[in-house]
């Protein structure tokens, strides 16, 4: 057992926060969705499985080593594997958010493959971009109970592609990741706000 640090409840606190806020906008209905956030000695504080997003207690934030394997008896999400990746590839990521959002599980029967986002001036709220004459582009993956096979799919578009702020697994959410858990809260909002647009203009809603 790993003791909890003044830096893991802080931590715990600001996905509590994140939690309390994309539940209220709908995006993490009937205890779907997963957050985490990296500590500076590298473990990663993780939502426990099964628990509603919304009403998080600090109870329900668990310590999980980089590979993924719990530090303190309790159950990570069931897609841990999906934080794990990112944070292995990505040195500055220190936070990973996966909402169950309406606008991302619809996007993929519209785009099966990949979500192009352009023009916006909100893709600004993106780490990096300075301007709307920007081009992202969002990768589609098929959904797969079968985790790691999933994550291998995300790993093998990641190794072939670099700008990527996010991914939608179809009929189901998105993954999206950041420097800390303000800037990623911040990518999550306004990428679906972007998945809303494109859905309204090239959709029959
Ligand atoms: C309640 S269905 C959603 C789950 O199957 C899963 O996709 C999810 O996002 C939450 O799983 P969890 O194990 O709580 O992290
Ligand atoms: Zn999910």
């Amino acid at each position: 057992m790993t003791a909890k640090s003044d830096e893991f409840y802080a931590i715990a606190d600001q996905l509590i926060a994140a939690g309390r806020f994309i539940d209220s906008k709908g995006w993490v209905p009937a205890t779907s969705g997963n957050f985490s956030a990296r500590l500076s000695d590298g473990t990663i504080a993780i939502t426990v499985s099964g628990r509603h997003k919304g009403c998080l207690q600090r109870e329900d934030i668990m310590l999980i080593d980089s590979s993924g394997q719990s530090l303190d008896g309790k159950k990570p999400s069931a897609e841990t594997l999906l934080h794990t990746a990112l944070y292995q590839r990505f040195p500055d990521v220190q936070a990973v958010l996966h909402p169950h959002s309406i606008n991302a599980t619809l996007a993929a029967r519209l785009f099966p493959d990949q979500l192009v986002l352009e023009n916006y001036e909100l893709l600004k709220a993106l780490q990096g971009i300075t301007t709307h004459e920007t081009r992202i582009v969002v990768p589609v993956f098929a959904n797969d109970q079968d985790i790691a096979r999933l994550s291998r799919q995300v790993e093998a578009y990641l190794d072939q592609h670099s700008g990527v702020y996010a991914y939608i697994i179809a009929s189901h959410g998105f993954y999206t990741w950041g420097a800390s858990v303000t800037d990623t809260l911040r990518h999550l909002e306004a990428l679906e706000f972007l998945f809303d647009c494109e859905i309204r203009l090239h959709g029959k809603v």
